[in-house]
């Protein structure tokens, strides 16, 4: 039975989903080096951003098959890392949308009527009215920094309470942002004419200290920032040094540079600065959609089936895959047939999308057709995860191409690679839908099903070839199970393909070899 750590809090919801088909072990809190020795146990591992998957902790998971982030920021786990070994990482990119757009809302009223400390000085048994006099958010303009999925939440509920909207997002389109109500400018003009500022993208390179103490300096003395996005996203020195100093007015902040929160002067600055402790996702309802989301996942790739929302796996939403599943064999039982053909050390992989396969999304395509390439060299090893990144480092050059005209079979794939044994090249179909079928070997034309063991043979079209073959084989007690010989033309060159029902014994290719006719002989294992 398959093995799942829990390190953060999960909702139960998740945990029942997960005992359906493992053992499932919730221990959170785990110190980095507690989590290294157990952590080889475990086939998945379960976290939010609690748990820092680092590099060390993904190379001491020998069995991890998939990590699975209850949530949606995965800048806690060493996605490179994990992807050079194969593990899917996995997270709800919408289960806890609307919970992050509501906190960011409630902070950005909280910081215009000083509710925190308001509530804080009556429970102090005060009665003052006077020191908490705030302002409105109604006709006062907001800049979203980031319009994805919580930025637009925030959009549309800013927009009933009346507010203007600004957003700068480089990757958003000017039509998208017109629909949410907001009107897309640089982020200079955001930092200069916006009332409240609120982020709401993901921490990059890029992104670190995107709110530092020159783009402070450019807000309004009366703006107002929230970030509900990510620690790092604002420097935080010179965010305290901004609101103590009275160069903006104030700042709620729901995630740090470095969580938990230690000693900070972020916790002395007053009433204009607003903490929470990383409870923008905190909500009993998006607590259940994240589990539900990210335990249904991990439950499904411990059974083999695909994962709707892999962060490290390009193009296999559950729609695209399920139409593209049949081809994603044929590539590759393709790719590994062509590896195995070609010999060791493949320079390129050329893969050629004919028919109605041309207008699919491709890189799932290419990606099973890497993984077929490269499963003779590397086993398991391989997956639709690493696929590209080991033929990356193996220098193996892919060149894709589409042809859309090509009506022979509903689609086709054509797999052609370089390697110690030459270029070779395969072509193959469907058969009524899910049925493979190779069509083409090295330009002849064949129609023969893939086998688990199967020989080709380049030869000189003549008679009694076939028949000395037959002989050779059954010498060596090799049962055939089908022939098939493609030929151009008559008494020119032709290729033989043999399923065969074992393995060919060694040394029988060499004699192979040796009848009079035969050029090239491969044994080829599916
Ligand atoms: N405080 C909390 O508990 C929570 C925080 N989050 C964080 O909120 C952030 C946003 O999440 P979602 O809206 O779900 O993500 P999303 O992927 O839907 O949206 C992110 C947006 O940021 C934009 N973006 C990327 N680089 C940018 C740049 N350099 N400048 C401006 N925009 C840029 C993207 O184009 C995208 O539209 C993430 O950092 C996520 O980790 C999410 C959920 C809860
Ligand atoms: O989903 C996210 O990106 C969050 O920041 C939520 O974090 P959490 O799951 O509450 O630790």
């Amino acid at each position: 039975m398959s093995k799942v750590l829990v390190s953060d809090p999960i909702d139960q919801v998740g945990i029942d989903i997960l005992s359906q088909v493992a053992q499932v072990d919730v221990k959170t809190g785990l110190p980095p080096e507690e989590l290294i020795r157990i952590i080889p146990e475990y086939d998945a591992l379960m976290i939010r951003s609690g748990t820092r998957v680092t590099q060390e902790i993904i190379e001491a998971g020998t069995q991890l098959k998939i990590i699975g982030r209850a949530g949606v920021g995965v800048d806690n786990v060493d996605v490179p890392a994990a992807t050079r070994r194969g593990i899917l990482v996995v997270n709800s990119p919408e289960g806890n949308t609307i919970a992050a757009a509501e906190h960011t809302l409630a902070m950005m009223l909280s910081l215009s009527r000083y509710i925190p400390d308001a509530n804080q000085s009556i429970k102090s048994g005060q009665w003052d009215r006077k020191t908490y006099v705030g302002v409105e958010v109604y006709k006062k303009t907001l800049g979203i920094v980031g319009l994805g999925k919580i930025g637009a939440h925030v959009a549309t509920v800013a927009r009933a309470m009346g507010m203007k909207l600004l957003a700068y997002d480089p990757f958003v389109s000017t039509e998208r942002a017109e629909q949410l109500g907001c009107r897309l400018v640089e982020i200079d003009l955001l930092l200069r004419e916006a009332d409240y500022i609120t982020l709401h993208l993901p921490k990059t390179p890029e992104t670190t200290h995107l709110i530092n103490a020159e783009s402070l300096a450019k807000m309004k003395p009366t703006a107002r920032i929230v970030n509900c996005a990510r620690g790092g996203i604002i420097d935080e020195d010179a965010l305290v040094e901004a609101v103590k100093t009275g160069k903006i007015a104030g700042a709620a902040i729901d995630v740090f540079e470095a969580e938990p929160l230690g000693e900070s002067s972020l916790r002395s600055a007053g009433k204009d600065l607003i903490l929470t402790p990383h409870l923008g996702a905190s909500t009993e309802e998006a607590q259940v959609n994240v589990a539900i989301d990210v335990a249904e996942q991990i439950r499904d790739v411990l059974l083999g089936l695909p994962a709707r929302s892999a962060v490290n796996i390009p193009g296999l939403r559950p729609e695209v895959l399920e139409k593209l599943r049949p081809y994603l064999q044929l590539a590759e039982t393709l790719g590994n047939l062509v590896a195995q053909l070609a010999g060791g050390r493949v320079e390129s992989l050329n893969i050629r999308l004919q028919g109605e396969v041309a207008s699919s999304d491709t890189q799932p395509i290419v990606i099973a057709a890497l993984k077929g390439l490269l499963s003779h060299a590397l086993q398991e090893r391989v997956n639709y995860v690493n696929a590209s990144i080991e033929a990356k480092e193996r220098g193996i050059r892919v060149v894709e191409t589409r042809d859309a005209s090509v009506k022979d079979y509903t689609g086709s794939l054509v797999v052609s690679a370089k390697g110690s044994l030459g270029e070779h090249s395969v072509t193959g179909a469907l058969l009524g839908g899910d049925e493979i079928r190779i069509t083409n070997v090295d330009e002849f034309p064949v129609n023969v099903p893939p086998n688990r063991y199967m020989l080709f043979t380049l030869h000189r079209d003549m008679p009694g070839i076939i028949g000395k073959i037959g002989s050779l084989l059954g010498s060596f007690n090799v049962n055939i199970a089908s022939m098939q010989v493609g030929r151009k033309i008559v008494r020119g060159d032709a290729v033989m393909v043999l399923s065969i029902d074992d393995p060919l014994p060694d040394g029988i290719l060499a004699e192979i070899l040796k009848v009079p006719g035969i050029r090239d002989a491969y044994t080829v294992t599916l």
